[in-house]
């Protein structure tokens, strides 16, 4: 079986599964999959789930629905509903997950301002199949024209940042499997750093 194949199938029991409590976002452009894996780990663990998009001010939303771009001003104070709402999770202790696209390195250095240590699961989706994605989905206010500037903004994640790249399925719930995948692994790494 394929390591894809594999991977759904795990997702497709949708047993509930324990993890030590994370601070998770699941990053990437516009159509990558962020709301489908990240509400599909908040499923599987049952960590809270803040889906990106609705801390945008409706000033945001209007700007992107009539296509254009946001610009760091913009994003600024978007970015910091979502890391106050990151480091109240990191502070009650509870697993979370957050969507948020998190393009720029400097994006994800202000949520990493407040010390929350933040494991960013990356989505990295070929531009041919954003778009298809993009087009298909009817009920999203995010127009296709505006994935150029998606990827021109995105800054891969660096080997410094607490970063994984997820592997890319067919299916989102192979997606989330892998996202699962990614967790449990990150999870031994770190039990390995310290040395148990
Ligand atoms: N791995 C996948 N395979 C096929 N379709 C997917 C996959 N992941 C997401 N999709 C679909 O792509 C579209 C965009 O996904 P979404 O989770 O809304 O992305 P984002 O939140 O990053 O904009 C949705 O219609 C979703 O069902
Ligand atoms: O930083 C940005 O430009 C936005 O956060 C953008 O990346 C996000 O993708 C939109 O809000 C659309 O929402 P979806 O990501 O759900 O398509």
């Amino acid at each position: 079986m394929s390591s894809d194949r594999s991977a759904q199938s795990a997702a497709a029991s949708s047993a509930p599964v324990w993890l030590p409590p994370r601070v998770v976002v699941v990053m990437g452009v516009s159509g990558s999959g962020k709301t489908t894996v990240a509400s599909g780990l908040n499923n599987l663990l049952g960590w809270t789930f803040q889906e990106g998009d609705g801390l945008h001010p409706p000033a945001n939303v209007e700007k992107m629905a009539a296509g254009i771009p946001l610009t760091d001003e913009d994003r600024w104070p978007w970015l910091d509903k979502c890391r106050a709402w990151l480091d109240e999770c990191a502070t009650s202790g509870t697993g979370c997950v957050l969507s948020c696209s998190a393009l720029k390195r400097v994006y994800r250095d202000r949520l990493r301002a407040g010390g929350t240590d933040i494991v960013f699961l990356f989505l990295k989706v070929p531009q041919d199949i954003l778009a298809n994605r993009m087009m298909q989905r009817k009920d999203h206010y995010m127009p296709p024209s505006l994935l150029g500037s998606q990827l021109e903004a995105l800054e891969l994640p660096g080997p410094d940042e607490h970063a994984i790249e997820l592997e890319m399925s067919e299916t989102p719930a192979g997606e989330v499997a892998h996202a699962l995948e990614a967790l449990k692994a990150d999870h031994q790494k770190s039990i390995r750093k310290a040395g148990f």
